[in-house]
């Protein structure tokens, strides 16, 4: 069967061509990479899990997804090569071979699959899941906005027609439950980096408030290292700070969800570019845009095995 190697990091993939990916991704590293199904979607497609791990049991674990939103074709095929990534560097890397040797890393590519598959089968800028519900015409909910930490606040509509609908409730969404449920049961989840485009922006909690988190300071500082050492890759310079005071207010966001219940090194990015492509960035810019934001995430890694 196609090995990884003959697969195009620097293309745009479907649905398909990605799970094919994992498996094969899975058999070929199967001594550090196994896959875990965490549920299915509405629409019954599998939520598949990357998980990295050296040995031991329920170590310390960083959790990153992308794909949230359907058409951010960027964050899943930087997912993809940061998968690749880490077992090309464990052994060789320094400092990601110390990351895990002290802790696993658990990987979401496609967080949204039915969106995504809609992406590329009827509407390429596609946002939310394909969740119906009786009493409206319209389709999706907003997966960024259906956590429990602050549901139903500002930044969030209770529009099902709207792009940013919350749901009918907190974790309504099978897409939400099921990465709740898997973290919840895990226990020991550090970090917890969720990954959007576009805007170059690396964000932490409250999107919900203002008020800043206890840990603000430490976060923005991170933030602040993690920036610098993305923009010595390529130049790109990257903002930093809380969602509410650097973006706008948003409720029921993942982020704020994960800080709530105990993860304390929780950060969403907004990848390339700042709207000049936008959602559609072209395929020649995936592998710059994985190889910076590697070290971006390399640094919130580091900290968080150290601290
Ligand atoms: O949709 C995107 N970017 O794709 N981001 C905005 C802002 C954001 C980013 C990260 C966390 C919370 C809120 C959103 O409305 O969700
Ligand atoms: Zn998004």
């Amino acid at each position: 069967e196609r090995s990884t190697n003959s697969f195009s990091y620097s293309s745009y993939h479907t649905l398909e061509e990605i799970y094919s990916w994992i498996d094969n991704f899975v058999t070929e590293h199967s001594d550090i990479v196994s896959k875990i199904r965490i549920g299915h979607s509405f629409e019954n497609r599998s939520i598949l899990v990357l998980k990295f791990s050296t040995g031991g049991s329920q170590r310390g674990a960083i959790w990153i997804d992308t794909g949230i939103h359907s058409r951010e074709w960027i964050t899943h095929a930087t997912g993809i090569w940061t998968a690749k990534k880490i077992v090309s560097e464990y052994g060789k890397d320094r400092s990601l071979t110390n990351i895990l040797n002290a802790m696993d890393i658990f990987m979401e590519i496609v967080t949204n699959p039915d969106g995504f598959a809609f992406t590329h089968s009827m509407n390429r800028l596609w946002r939310k899941n394909k969740s119906t519900r009786p009493g409206s015409f319209c389709i999706g909910v907003d997966l960024n906005r259906n956590w429990k930490s602050g549901f139903g606040g500002n930044g969030s509509n209770n529009n099902p027609c709207s792009e940013t609908y919350r749901g009918p409730s907190p974790q309504s969404e099978p897409e939400v439950a099921a990465i709740v449920d898997f973290i919840t049961a895990h226990g020991n989840i550090k970090a917890l980096i969720s990954i959007h485009s576009y805007s170059q922006m690396l964000m932490y909690p409250y999107g919900h408030s203002l008020e800043p988190v206890s840990n603000q300071k430490e976060l923005s500082k991170l933030a602040k290292d993690a920036v610098r050492a993305l923009s010595e890759v390529h130049g790109i310079q990257y903002i930093y700070g809380s969602i509410s005071t650097t973006l706008y207010v948003a409720s029921g966001i993942t982020v704020d969800w994960a800080y709530d219940n105990g993860i304390k090194y929780s950060f969403s990015f907004e990848l390339r570019d700042t709207g000049h492509y936008g959602f559609l960035l072209p395929a020649s810019q995936i592998i710059p845009t994985a190889q910076e934001t590697w070290m971006a995430i390399r640094t919130i890694m580091e900290h968080t095995q150290n601290h």
